[in-house]
């Protein structure tokens, strides 16, 4: 079994247990109170190179990473440091997040914000919206075509901006095939954990013009997102080197000030 199918066999066993708690009605219903979705898309069209900047305590690869006592507080660090989004991952197992983490920072910052978990059906849609997610993330690997199609399209009815996660040239077409309005290109390969920034330069071109191009994972600093922007990225999804750093607002900043370069893109 590889990594991703043993997290998501996690996934599916605590989704299970949340589903047994709450009925899908009532958490539309809480859906229905939660404040209006933030524009992302807007966000990541606008000029420069974005950062997207992760709440992330711990992950398979790399174990415990930082204890992050109170997400709300690093979230605004990091919107003060001018990211674009703020990424939460709330899987609990592997990273330690969860869907509480993802209320107290929407509650706390006027940027948008992310759910990125393993997303597998369409209850974990409606959470991620009823816990104030703008934007939700689903991973081609981890989802078959019809049901990727089905959660692009659900996340989209729900007014949430569906973020969707490509490793190879096969998930690249998939994620363009299903409508997705972002891609993502993970360096890590969620099979092998290991970060190989080239696959990014290598899938860019593959995916639409008027298609967002987001780099994740392996950004150690202003270095990686000028390459990651010269090779196409419109943002980058950066979550170790922010939450290992002393200093995540500044380490934000730098990162904004490299992709704000005028050499860089203008925005489209
Ligand atoms: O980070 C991991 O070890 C990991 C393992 C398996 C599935 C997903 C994983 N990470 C999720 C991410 O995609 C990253 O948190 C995100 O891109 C930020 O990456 P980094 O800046 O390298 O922490």
């Amino acid at each position: 079994m590889s990594v991703l199918d043993e997290i998501i066999e996690g996934v599916r066993a605590d989704l299970a247990e949340r589903q047994r708690e709450t009925s899908l009605d009532d958490l539309k219903a809480r859906a229905e109170q939660a404040p209006a979705p933030r524009d992302a898309l807007a966000a990541l069209r606008g000029q420069g190179v974005g950062v997207i900047a992760e709440v992330k305590r711990s992950s398979p690869s790399k174990g415990a990473l930082a204890a992050i006592a109170d997400p709300a507080a690093l979230a605004r660090d990091y919107e003060a440091g001018g990211a674009k989004i703020i990424s939460v991952l709330t899987e609990g197992r592997r990273f330690g997040g969860s869907l509480a983490d993802l209320a107290d920072v929407r509650a706390s910052v006027d940027i948008a914000v992310l759910r990125k978990d393993f997303i597998v059906t369409s209850y974990q849609l409606w959470e991620a919206r009823a816990y104030g997610a703008d934007v939700a993330l689903l991973i081609v690997a981890a989802l078959d075509q019809d049901a990727l199609v089905s959660l692009v399209e659900r996340a989209e009815s729900i007014g949430l901006l569906p973020l969707v996660e490509a490793h190879t040239e096969e998930e690249v077409a998939r994620a363009v095939d299903a409508g997705a309005k972002v891609i993502g290109i993970n360096a890590r390969d969620l099979k092998t954990l290991r970060v190989d920034r080239d696959v990014f330069a290598r899938l860019a071109p593959l995916v639409p013009k008027d298609v967002v191009r987001i780099a994740e994972s392996g950004v150690r600093g202003p270095h990686d997102l000028l390459a990651y922007a010269s090779a196409g990225a419109d943002a980058v999804l950066v979550g170790e080197s922010l939450v290992r750093g002393r200093d995540p607002r500044a380490a934000v900043a730098d990162l904004v000030a490299a992709g704000a370069h005028p050499a860089l893109r203008q925005g489209s």
